[in-house]
This record gives C-alpha cells, structure tokens and sequence, in this order.
C-alpha cells in the first residue's frame, strides 16, 4: 500500500500526537489534556503525517519564528519540530518527502529561513541546514570559584529578589524581547513557551513537574535585567555536610550587570556546592566572571540551532557587517530552492545583494553558507576541511571579515 504524506485534521491530531511519542520513543498513549492543551498553538495547515492504512506512522511540523540576525533583524523563520518516522516505516524517504514540502511552502510563504534543533547531526545537513549556533553546558564547583560567601549581593546598588511563578509569566517576556533582540541566534518565544517554563503546560516526555526557584535582578534604577529560574536536588554526605547542586533551567540577562550579580547569587546559596547552568553561549561570560575560572569544568560542548537560509538575497541583505567588501557567492542547492550566484557588496552602513553573472569567488553548499550566517564560522577553516572553493585566492579570508562576530551567536532554546 503506498503512503500518503499531506497535512493532517485537527480530527487527526490525537492520533498524530501519538505518532511523535512513538517516535521519540516515550509511552505511545496522549492524553486528553495534551491534546486540548496543544491544539491552539499548533496550526494544521504546517502538520504533516505520513498515513500507512488509518494509522500516522511519520510526523513533521513547522510553526512562525522569528529569527535575530547579527545585527538585531528579526528574520522571518519557519521553525521546525516534531520530526518522527515510525521505527516501522524508516529510511523509505518520508521524512525527505515531509521536509521538501515544508521547505517548498515555507519559501513560498515569504519566510527568510528555516531553523532546527537536530536530534543527530547527520540527518538535516542533506536538506541544505547547517549548524549555526553552539551551546556549552558548565558545572560550576562553588567551593573552587574564589567568590566571597560573606558577600553575595550586587556590589553596584542593584538587587537580587525572589518572585513566583505568576510574576515570571508576568514580566518575563518582556525582558526576553529585549534580550533576543540583541541576541542573534535567539529566537521568539510564544505564549505556550512561558506556560511550560512555569508549569502550566507540560512537555511531552518531561516527567513529574517540580516548581523551580525564580530569582530577578534590578538594577539600581529598580529596572529588571535579568531573571533565573532553578531547580535544587536534596542531597546530603554521610558526615551530614549539604552537599547539593542547583540546576539551571534558564538565565536571561540584558547588561553584563545582571549576569555577574545572578551567577554571584546562585554560588553563594548556603547548602549548595554544586551549580549547573543549563545551555549557555559558548563565549558567555561566565568562567571569566569567577576568580578561579577553572571551577566551570564544561560538560556539555554541542551544535544547536541550524538553519536553512531560504532567501540567499534578504539573508545577506538583513544583517549586518563590520566592514566594506564585495563578495561574489556561488550557492549550490540540490533541492532547486535557494540556490543561484549572488553578489554582496557590503557596508558598515548597509548591504546589498542581487543574482549575477560575474565569475564567483566562492562557491559553496547552501548548509555552509547557513553555518557562516550567524558568524560562528570561519570560511577559513571551512575552505581548509575542503567544503569552501576559494575561486579567487584570500576570498575565504575576505568573507572572515565580513561575517565573523565579536561575540558569538546564541540560541538557548530548544523547540
Ligand atoms: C527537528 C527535530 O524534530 S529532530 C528529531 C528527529 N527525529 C528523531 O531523531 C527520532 C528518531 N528518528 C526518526 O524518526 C527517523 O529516523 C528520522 C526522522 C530521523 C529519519 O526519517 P526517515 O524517514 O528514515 O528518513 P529518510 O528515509 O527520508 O532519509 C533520508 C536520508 O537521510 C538518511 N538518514 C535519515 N535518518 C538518519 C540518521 N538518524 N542518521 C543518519 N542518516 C540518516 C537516510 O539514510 C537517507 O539517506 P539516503 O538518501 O542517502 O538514502
């Protein structure tokens, strides 16, 4: 029997919703609260299933995100998620059939790029993605880091005040707006996304839910800068000493002020000897901000967001760059979707870009262009390993000056 693929009814989503946990393999029964939890933040004309029979054996989603662009443009992005096939029913080419749809109607639609999470590296780099953000995971040995217990309180006249949950959903996406528009790599966030920060709304998979500890830092004009939430495990030695460790679910910061005074706040918590901090950037402040950096040890070092860039033109067009250089791109793209050469004269003050014939500099695949695209990259390294042509000599290290960052990229969500 041949399989179907297409969007599904709303009808359907029970029954596709138990598709996703079949395969991502948690317990294959959704209960009615999931769906009707669910149902309003997912649009159906963007969820795809593949149909064996009665019975959804392939899922794949796709929802509106915005994505900040090195220099704080907020690109129309199609965010996709979800992405199963059936133990039964893999490597037959649903998911290759599911994504080209996908990426079809999101260029269609206007959007500049697609974004991931990938679950394995090598699954999404065939569809033209490429991974553009890094994260990197500390645990921080408290008794190591050199801070003063005696002194953990902003030294600079602002203050660390614990809030609840109501405050969080509250306050916290408008400091989060400010945050990601500063943040390239960061993405938007939805309502749904603060009611499973908070507790109202759960993921599936994720286990009992644990109320966390919320703490926000003022600055001293009484401004919110930034806000943490963590989770404290009870866990004691046998010679009765605390021996417990602070796990980070998330820490939004809008002035290095902010970072310093939560991070100082989190290791200076009587009882705790440990503290994890979640996804952070890799180039994020942290290790430095203690005396003895060595107490971060890194345990996590991993590929995050990848993207798809859809618009070769707005792409380029949209961020930033820090210098003035012209730059003639050949980007292949077996899919046929975003392809062509193109030709980027970039300024400090603004860049333009537009299909051409002229001879290319470099040539290279659409998923290297979406690695360079967020600045975390260096076509120099890339033009080394063999997966940049340098057509014209030194122009791996002419698009280095364009499109590398002083701070790099950033997403610290997953979705
Ligand atoms: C954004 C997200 O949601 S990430 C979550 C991704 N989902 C998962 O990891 C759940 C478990 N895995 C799965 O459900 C499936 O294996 C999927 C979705 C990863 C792949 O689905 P399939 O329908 O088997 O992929 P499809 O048959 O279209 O494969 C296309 C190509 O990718 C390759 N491929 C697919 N999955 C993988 C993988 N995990 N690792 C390496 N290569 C892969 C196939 O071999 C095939 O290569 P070919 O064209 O050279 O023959």
């Amino acid at each position: 029997m041949s399989l179907e693929v297409r969007t599904i009814t709303e009808s359907e989503f029970p029954e596709w919703l138990r598709a996703v946990a079949t395969g991502f393999l948690y317990a294959p029964v959704v209960s009615d609260e999931e769906v009707a939890d669910r149902g309003p933040y997912t649009d159906f004309s963007r969820t795809r299933g593949a149909f064996d029979g009665g019975r959804c054996v392939a899922t794949f989603r796709s929802f509106a995100q915005e994505l900040t662009a090195v220099g704080g443009a907020a690109l129309p992005a199609a965010a996709v998620t979800n992405v199963t096939v059936s133990p039964t029913h893999r490597r037959r080419g649903l998911l290759s059939r599911m994504m080209a749809e996908d990426l079809a109607a999101s260029k269609e639609r206007g959007d500049v790029v697609s974004t991931l999470n990938a679950a394995e590296y090598p699954i999404y780099g065939r569809y033209g993605f490429g991974p553009a953000a890094w994260i990197t995971d500390w645990e921080i040995d408290v008794l190591r880091t050199g801070l003063d217990p005696h002194r953990p309180l902003p030294g600079d006249g602002g203050r660390i005040d614990l809030v609840d949950a109501d405050e969080v959903r509250k306050a916290g996406p408008e400091l989060y707006e400010r945050f990601r528009r500063r943040q390239p790599g960061a993405v938007s966030r939805n309502e749904r996304w603060w009611q499973v920060f908070t507790g109202q709304s759960h993921l599936m998979g994720s286990g009992a839910w644990t109320e966390p500890f919320y703490a926000v830092y003022r600055s001293a004009s009484g401004e919110m800068e930034g806000l943490v939430s963590y989770k404290v495990d009870d866990h004691w030695g046998d010679a009765k000493q605390p021996l417990n460790t602070a796990t980070v679910q998330g820490l939004i910061a809008v002035s290095p002020a902010a970072e310093r005074a939560l991070w100082q706040y989190l290791c200076s918590i009587d009882w705790i000897v440990k503290v994890r901090t979640g996804h952070r950037a890799p180039d994020d402040l942290l290790p430095l901000l203690l005396p003895d950096p060595r107490a971060a040890r890194v345990v996590t070092h991993a590929d995050t967001l990848w993207v798809r860039i859809l618009d070769v033109l707005r792409a380029l067009e949209a961020r930033t760059y820090p210098t003035s250089a012209t730059l003639v791109l050949d980007v292949r793209d077996a899919s046929g979707l975003s392809g062509g050469r193109f030709r980027l004269d970039a300024t400090p003050d603004g860049a333009s870009c537009a299909p051409t014939t002229r001879t290319a500099d470099l040539t290279l695949e659409l998923g290297e262009l979406s690695t360079l695209y967020l600045g975390d990259e260096s076509a120099t390294r890339l033009a080394a390993l063999g997966r940049v042509t340098e057509e014209t000599p030194g122009a791996a290290a002419v698009a280095d000056t364009l499109f590398r960052t002083a701070r790099r990229p950033w997403c610290p969500d997953v979705f």
